[in-house]
């Protein structure tokens, strides 16, 4: 059990706490979740999330910032709110997407299995599915609660350079004989977070990469 944000919620069944107020309510059928750190977000997190809504016809993807990524010790609560500023600059004006801070009142780490679980709990009348990066999925068999997590979910995926579908999904089905997983069509974009916050750091060009509008975000700071 663990009490964020006044609220309480029982971690393992995931089936006795109330979804908090200040959590939107939403009337689509099927949502695709789209967890990420997003420091900062950029082009091919907007591709992949507006390419999946097309190629999918869910009613909406839901953009979920970490607040504590269960692979990046570094980052943390400090930083959420700044970085759920930047995800709704990123997807201003696209009537699919939207910013969702479900897991700012999940436990830490940010572990998807969690908010999987938390969705299905909050949301009876909506279907999910999980959006990432070929990189991830071919890191699933490492995320907690695994066996679960790929029982309650299926996966579209989005090409990364270096992993390509096929074989992640492959070696992922070795571990996970349950794993879903669909591609998104999508020319791969070879632009990561990491790569883009050197380049600010140093004050170099980011070639639109990280659109104007979250810049003004990312510039003004936490
Ligand atoms: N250019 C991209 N193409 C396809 N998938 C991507 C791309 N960038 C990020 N993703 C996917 O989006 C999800 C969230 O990514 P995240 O916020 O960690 O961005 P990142 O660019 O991978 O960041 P970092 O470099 O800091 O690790 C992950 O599943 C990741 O695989
Ligand atoms: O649940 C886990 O164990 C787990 C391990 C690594 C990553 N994830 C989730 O995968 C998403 C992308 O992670 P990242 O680190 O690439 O931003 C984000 O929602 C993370 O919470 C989840």
């Amino acid at each position: 059990m663990s009490e964020v944000a006044g609220v309480c919620y029982t971690v393992d069944s995931g089936t006795t706490f109330q979804r908090p107020g200040d959590l939107p309510d939403t009337s689509a059928k099927r949502v695709l979740l789209f967890g990420g750190t997003f420091d900062p977000p950029h082009i091919g997190h907007l591709a992949m999330a507006q390419l999946a809504w097309e190629q999918t016809g869910v009613d909406e993807v839901w953009f979920l910032p970490a607040p504590s990524p269960p692979h990046k010790a570094e980052i943390g609560d400090d930083t959420f709110s700044w970085r759920l500023r930047m995800v709704e600059a990123l997807i201003d004006g696209r009537p699919g997407l939207r910013a969702v801070p479900i897991e700012m009142y999940l436990p830490r780490p940010s572990f998807s299995v969690d908010t999987v679980r938390a969705c299905q709990t909050w949301y009876t009348e909506t279907q999910f599915s999980f959006l990432l990066g070929t990189d991830s999925l071919a890191q699933l068999p490492t995320w907690h609660g695994a066996q679960e997590l790929v029982k309650r979910i299926a996966f579209y995926v989005a090409g990364r350079s270096g992993y390509p579908f096929a074989a992640a999904l492959a070696t992922v089905q070795s571990d996970l004989a349950d794993v879903r997983a669909t591609p998104i069509e999508m020319p791969l974009l070879d632009v990561s977070s990491t790569w883009l916050r050197e380049r600010l750091a140093n004050g170099l060009d980011v070639f639109g990469l990280v659109p104007p509008r979250v810049l003004d975000v990312w510039n003004a700071g936490p």
